[in-house]
């Protein structure tokens, strides 16, 4: 966690907590109005019952003004007056407390759709992944105690108002009282907040390690390696580690909220009110006889009642430091323009396929010191069936995700159709282009929707069935206990399928399949790389064979598999450095040729997949 980061002054801690209220008055205005208009009568007929009600019942029995039918009358207005402010409170607590979930279910739709469209580049920033995340979970939280807080601050200011009236029209010194232990509350308080802010920002930061290895040791995928290594050595010191850091924090912290506490509570409660104030109206009521009996009672009752809505006060204050620091993140993330996901674009793409083509393009990572890809020139012309090849690490995944504008390019540009691929909407041009990645994800959703990555609608079914077939699923389809119907995963059933490598890829590239009658590009980073012999070669050639017009570019490790390609790049270091088909390159004799024939030396007992 970035402390500078943390670091925000009064007046952007204050805009901050405008910029909740408002939001808040966005999803919910009733609500909000209610909550703030419901604090408002509590404190003042509290304060109203408290003081002056008192007063005039002990003035009016001391004068022996009123009979006993009055006496009870009396007393009666007060039980309702204390009831409608009890009630309201209690009524508002209870109401606030459901209506909320309303307004957290309106926010976390909001999230969960701005989360889906987020650029992909805020995925790979540090400091953006920790404001979305820590946004995301906190954001009904904040609001909640921003809005109830506001309130809070609301019905305290109205009550000091009523009773500070009253405290000045009796003895104006009364009020020096209250207003000298809520300095020392205050000064204090904000120090103490700030140190438990600070300790939960490192808690945070310290535990994410530790987090990271709790996690290892209780998820299923890890849990094979877990066992059969060492792995849990190095991962059991980083928890061991992070909580001793923890700890020694806390020690440290602990002991200075400690003596601020001590400080608070003496200079707050006990000389203030329970000796300071006693003495004072004693002093006045039975040496100077300035007031009568019924102001020691009502004057006693406002200053305590004055000190509880500045407590108060101060507590709704400390909670709004701790929601304008919060609200920093959840502002970055609401106000995040996203820049590539919903590009609208200037120009409708159009219905042909179109030539690709790359000029002089450079690219960099966010925050990396230097460009991953430098100065890539290509043309790949409609229906062509490209190959990329390369080391670990050369740049080719990276090309493609900027071929399906998951980036935008630093330099140079990517044309489709002669124009800039920036200048179509993100949506429709991606439409137009199928991607099976090294990295794809299997979904805890029905193998139907696994495939066609969207809702099923009529017609749909042939087509999935058609997708299997040809990526080679058919089999495991016909063992599956409700075939389409059946539940991926076990996240949600227990009998969730459980697919294996294979498998998930097998249905990950029946997706592309799925949707090659309205592709334009088809990219597959390394689709093979978890099939057997047999499988990968009847993947390539149904790949070829179904593709149809669509240009083909795939990554591939396996140089046996690029042979077919009309063209091959070879990428190192971020640069093209051969190209070619497969008979140009070997003639050339450069990487490429010694690539392929490295591996052919080391695959020269597969099996003659032709005669399968
Ligand atoms: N999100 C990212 N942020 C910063 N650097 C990245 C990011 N993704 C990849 N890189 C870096 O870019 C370089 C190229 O990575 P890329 O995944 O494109 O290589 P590749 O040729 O596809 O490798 P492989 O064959 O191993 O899949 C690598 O050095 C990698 O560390």
């Amino acid at each position: 966690m970035n402390k500078e980061r943390d670091k925000i002054s009064i007046r952007r801690l204050i805009s901050n907590v405008g910029y909740i209220m408002k939001f808040a008055m966005e999803v919910d205005r009733r609500a909000v109005i209610t909550i703030f208009a419901g604090y408002l009568i509590c404190s003042v007929t509290y304060a109203v019952y408290s003081t002056l009600f008192l007063k005039y019942f002990i003035q009016m029995m001391q004068d022996r003004r009123v009979d006993l039918v009055q006496a009870v009358l009396f007393v009666f207005a007060g039980i309702v007056i204390l009831t409608v402010s009890d009630a309201t409170e209690i009524a508002l607590e209870n109401w606030v407390e459901v209506r909320f979930l309303k307004v957290a279910g309106t926010v976390q739709r909001r999230f969960i759709r701005k989360a889906a469209d987020i650029d992909l580049i805020c995925y790979d920033n540090k400091d953006y992944f920790d404001d979305f995340v820590i946004a995301a979970s906190q954001s009904e939280e904040m609001l909640m105690t921003g809005v109830m807080s506001t309130g809070y601050i609301i019905g305290h200011v109205a009550g000091i108002f009523t009773l500070g009236a009253l405290v000045l029209s009796v003895n104006p010194v009364i009020a020096v009282f209250p207003i000298a232990g809520f300095v020392i509350n205050i000064v204090t308080r904000f120090k103490i907040t700030e140190y438990e802010y600070n300790y939960e920002m490192e808690y945070k930061r310290i535990m994410r390690k530790a987090d990271y290895s709790k996690r290892v040791f209780y998820q299923p995928e890890y849990a094979k390696e877990i066992k059969l290594s060492d792995i849990r050595v190095p991962l059991q010191l980083q928890f061991n580690e992070a909580v001793d850091e923890v700890m020694d924090q806390a020690h440290a912290i602990g002991i200075r909220i400690a003596i601020l506490s001590l400080i608070n509570w003496i200079g707050t409660f006990t000389v203030m009110s329970d000796f300071a104030i006693p003495v004072y109206l004693g002093y006045l009521a039975l040496v100077k006889k300035s007031i009568r009996l019924g102001d020691v009672a009502a004057m006693n009752n406002a200053e305590e009642g004055i000190r509880n809505n500045l407590d108060g006060l101060n507590y709704a204050f400390v909670r709004f430091q701790k929601v304008g620091q919060f609200a920093e993140r959840f502002r970055r993330f609401v106000d995040y323009e996203i820049q590539i996901e919903n590009r609208e674009g200037i120009r409708r793409m159009p219905e042909e396929r179109q030539t690709l083509e790359i000029k002089d393009m450079s690219f960099r990572y966010a925050g990396a010191d230097q460009d991953t890809l430098h100065h890539i020139s290509m043309t790949i012309h409609p229906g062509e069936k490209v190959a990329f090849v390369g080391e670990n690490g050369a740049g080719k995944t990276t090309f493609v995700k900027l071929l399906m504008h998951l980036y935008d390019v630093s330099e140079g540009s990517i044309c489709y159709g002669g124009h800039d691929i920036r200048e179509y909407g993100t949506k429709e041009y991606r439409d137009r282009i199928g991607a099976v990645f090294q990295d794809y994800q299997i979904y805890g959703a029905t193998l139907v929707e696994n495939v066609l990555m969207d809702e099923e609608k009529e017609g749909d079914r042939e087509r999935v069935l058609q997708a299997l077939r040809l990526a080679d699923f058919e089999k495991k389809l016909e063992r599956l206990p409700d075939g389409l119907d059946s539940n991926m995963t076990r996240e949600f059933r227990e009998d969730g399928t459980m697919l294996s490598g294979g498998e998930s890829q097998k249905v990950a590239i029946a997706r592309m399949f799925a949707r090659t009658g309205r592709l334009s590009l088809a990219i597959l980073d390394e689709p093979s790389s978890a099939l057997d012999p047999l499988a990968e070669y009847r993947l390539n050639t149904n790949m070829m064979k179904n593709a149809g017009n669509a240009t083909v570019i795939f990554i591939s490790h396996r140089l046996s598999t690029t042979r077919d390609a009309d063209r091959i790049y070879m990428f190192e270091n971020g640069q093209i450095i051969e190209e070619g088909n497969h008979r140009e390159l070997m003639e050339l004799g450069g990487k490429y040729a010694a690539m392929f024939e490295k591996q052919a030396y080391y695959y020269q007992d597969e099996v003659d997949l032709e005669a399968v």
